[in-house]
């Protein structure tokens, strides 16, 4: 049996700008004229704001590095932001937990199974009680207790430890510490987290008793990037499920469970695939 040639490594553009004629062949053509074989491409106009959106996959004929930073001038020329990532390079992830395991845990089996286009590079939680599990995993846990007099000290050990690794992408699989606008500004790159609710109802602290007392029949989870309002960035991702009467508090932390995992493993598959667009306080999904 033929052993599969290794994928060549390809180019991921994500682009937007005001929209004008030609952009899809501007783009098609620029890589078509390099002998580029575009292996994706998808688009949106957002007619309100007059704004298109383009996801563009190729395999570059050329050195990858050159070629990417001469699209991402041509892009520019066209008056468009672009962010280009090459498959080949894969992003470093920094996983932030409390004590709640099963997003968690969850993450973990996925990026053992090979789930995510990533380098997952080390744990950090405020609590001890999932360190070993981690170092089970192979992985690095660092344990840095917040508190109120202390969140400042902290969130700079935690800044350090994602710059010493390098981190690329950190994912909250249910840290249940608010993270400070100073740490969104200076950890260096995106935060996702896994909200468990149907954002924007039950934004906060206990998400399930509120909707327990409001008497839902949908309950839900969503994954979104963290910014400095608790519970309110960009979404990337939500999924819901029935409930009823019938069901307690205890019951709707159960169903939202099986929720909150598999919401939190798309988003961050779609971020590392270089599919979500951040525009404004909403995002751009090319699935
Ligand atoms: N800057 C942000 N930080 C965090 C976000 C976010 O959206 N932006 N999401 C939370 C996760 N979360 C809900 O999804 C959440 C976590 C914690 C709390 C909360 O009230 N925490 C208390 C302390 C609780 C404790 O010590 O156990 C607090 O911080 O005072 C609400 C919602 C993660 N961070």
């Amino acid at each position: 049996m033929n052993a599969a040639s290794p994928a060549k490594p390809t180019l991921v553009a994500l682009l937007h700008g005001p929209d004008q004629p030609g952009l899809v062949a501007k783009t098609a053509n620029w890589i078509y004229e390099r002998d580029g074989n575009i292996l994706h491409a998808d688009q949106h106009r957002d007619d309100e704001a007059g704004i298109f959106f383009q996801r563009i996959e190729w395999e570059a004929a050329g050195a990858t590095e050159g070629e990417k930073e001469d699209f991402s001038s041509f892009v520019k020329a066209l008056g468009m932001k672009v962010s280009i990532a090459q498959s080949n390079v894969l992003p470093r992830v920094a996983l932030f937990v409390s004590k709640i395991e099963h997003c968690f845990v969850d993450f973990l089996a996925r990026w053992k199974m090979g789930d995510f286009p990533a380098e997952l590079v080390c744990v950090i939680s405020n609590h001890t009680e999932l360190r070993s599990i981690t170092e089970y995993y192979g992985l690095p846990f660092h344990h840095i207790p917040v508190g109120k007099e202390t969140k400042k000290e902290a969130e700079n050990s935690q800044v350090s430890l994602l710059r010493d690794y390098k981190v690329d992408l950190v994912v909250m699989a249910r840290y249940m510490q608010v993270l400070s606008a100073d740490f969104l500004a200076t950890c260096g790159c995106p935060v996702i987290n896994i909200h468990h609710s149907f954002l924007p109802a039950f934004a906060g602290a206990k998400p399930y008793h509120q909707a327990h007392s409001r008497g839902v029949k949908l309950i839900g989870a969503t994954a979104h990037y963290a910014t400095a309002v608790l519970d309110d960035g960009p979404i990337i991702q939500q999924d819901v499920s029935p409930v009823n009467h019938r069901h307690s508090v205890r019951d709707l932390v159960r169903r939202g469970r099986d929720l909150e995992k598999s919401v939190l493993a798309q988003a961050v598959r779609w971020h590392l695939e270089h599919r979500v667009l951040v525009y404004g306080n909403k995002t751009v999904v090319f699935d």
